[in-house]
């Protein structure tokens, strides 16, 4: 490596292999995570970066987070995987994250609290406890959390590289790939070769088929069938979602589709996730869970209006959404659970007293924002068992929406409502809700959206709210 950054690269890979060879102080810690965190002088993208350092089929996670002063990280391969399934895949994702940091080396020579807290995890989980069970999310476990090799983190206008190895013999040490990913790296960043956001294929071949996977009218009946059923069962809400379906003429290029959608989403939590030959990408205006320390934010997200390119007409939507009462209903259903998931484990809960409006880029919502101070420092997965699923995503009561969805949708919604993120040294870090998204492979993506049913829903305005929410991905499609 003959660069300006090279050397420092040369220098966090010999830190590494030292960390590495360093024999273990506490011997019931086999072969325990090394980790070397650089502060790079350079202005990056670290999902474009990483994404040029991704071998074939290797896990990639990339996630922009909107109120984070340009926060973003990506990371690349695999030293370590935390995975569960089933109704305790939390509590045992939360074990098996405490077994792998345990005895970790770190080596950052950086001492502001800005500085990202190795070892990192990026992953996330599926909708349901089990996971998907169709072969299109074959790629998705039900829970999935990765140690990437390498990662690069930005934020405030800094920039980070974490390299992360297992000690021991870690093979990409002494095979040389890891070595090739930072020469890779260090052309890039020395070479005036940054890459850029690939273009969507402004002339493809013909037109994509766009199908509802389910006919419109299906949804339609679902939301009747479940209004009916809350007559009878004590449901108080239920989310309904829809799959479209399109078929383009050549491969579609997932990073072309997620650089995209990023520029139309800034204040949208962005993420590519890629496993094999399946990419899964979105746009989502939901934070699922943030912790740092013992604070923790969140939000109720509900309720939705479309938007209009006049702005009167745009504020006036907004000030009905917020007047409407079915859509406050669906609202409060959301808040009031989320207070009530964190009351055993937080010291105390607040919440906004009025809900908010955020506009995106399509729509615009119902937001309560949640803040919270914790009893004890639960890892983010514990939290996630605690939230997950939301009635902005889920419905109440929860168990017995969760009994319902499956048979009203009549699709597997794989990670679609589940969430992506990112845990920290600390068990802290923050996982957004997979909303807004679709998956990808090859020339087929699959996109996901769906809306609370409540007692007062109309089946066609229902049905008008996932077109508007589906309107964030279709135009990209061409
Ligand atoms: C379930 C979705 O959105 C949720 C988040 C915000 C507003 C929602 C609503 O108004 O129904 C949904 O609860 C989705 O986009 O697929």
């Amino acid at each position: 490596m003959g660069s300006a950054v090279a050397p420092q690269l040369t220098e966090a890979l010999a830190a590494l292999r030292g960390l590495c060879a360093t024999p273990a102080r506490r011997a019931r810690v086999v072969n325990p995570l090394a980790c070397v965190v650089r502060e790079l002088n350079a202005a990056i993208d670290p999902t474009l970066l990483a994404w040029r350092l991704r071998g074939a089929g290797e896990p990639f996670l990339a996630l922009e987070v909107p109120d984070r002063r340009g926060f973003a990280i990506a990371g690349v391969g695999s030293v370590g995987r935390i995975a569960a399934s089933g109704g305790e895949r939390f509590e045992r994702a939360a074990a098996a994250w405490r077994a792998a940091v345990r005895g970790a080396r770190i080596d950052a020579d950086v001492t502001t609290a800005d500085a990202p807290l190795a070892p990192l995890a990026l992953g996330g989980f599926a909708f349901a406890a089990d996971g998907a069970s169709s072969p299109e999310w074959d790629d998705f476990a039900s829970l999935e959390f990765a140690f990437p090799e390498l990662l690069l983190v930005r934020e405030g206008g800094r920039a980070w590289l974490v390299v992360q190895a297992r000690t021991g013999r870690p093979r990409a040490l002494h095979d040389g790939t890891l070595e090739r990913r930072l020469c890779a790296l260090a052309e890039l960043l020395d070479g005036g070769r940054m890459p850029s956001a690939p273009l969507l294929d402004p002339s493809p071949l013909g037109a994509p088929r766009i199908t509802s996977v389910l006919a419109p009218e299906h949804f339609e009946e679902s939301v009747r069938r479940a209004t009916a059923m809350m007559r009878g069962r004590g449901l108080e809400k239920v989310v309904l979602a829809r799959q479209v379906r399109v078929d383009a003429r050549q491969p579609l290029d997932p990073l072309a589709l997620h650089c995209a959608l990023r520029e139309l989403f800034p204040s949208c939590y962005c993420f590519l996730v890629a496993r094999g030959q399946s990419a899964f990408f979105g746009a989502s205006p939901e934070l699922l869970v943030r912790r740092e320390g013992l604070r923790l934010q969140t939000v109720a997200l509900a309720g939705t209006a479309r938007r209009s390119a006049d702005p009167a007409v745009d504020r006036h939507l907004g000030e009905r959404l917020v007047r409407d009462p079915k859509q406050r209903v669906e609202h409060e259903i959301v808040a009031r659970r989320i207070a009530q998931a964190l009351a055993p484990v937080a010291l105390w809960v607040t919440l906004a007293e009025q809900p908010q409006i955020v506009r995106v880029h399509n729509v615009q919502h119902l937001a309560t924002p949640i803040r919270a101070q914790l009893r004890e420092p639960l890892t983010l997965l514990e939290l996630a068992g605690h939230l997950h699923p939301t009635p902005a995503v889920g419905g109440e009561p929860r168990d017995r929406a969760a009994a319902v969805i499956p048979a009203l949708e009549g699709l597997d919604r794989g990670w679609y409502a589940g969430a992506i993120g990112m845990v920290d040294r600390e068990g802290g870090g923050e996982l957004a809700v997979a909303l807004r998204c679709a998956l990808v492979r090859g020339a087929t993506a699959r996109l996901f959206a769906g809306c609370g049913i409540v007692p007062a829903s109309d089946p066609a305005d229902e049905l008008a709210e996932t077109e508007a929410k589906l309107g964030a991905l279709l135009p990209l499609f061409g």
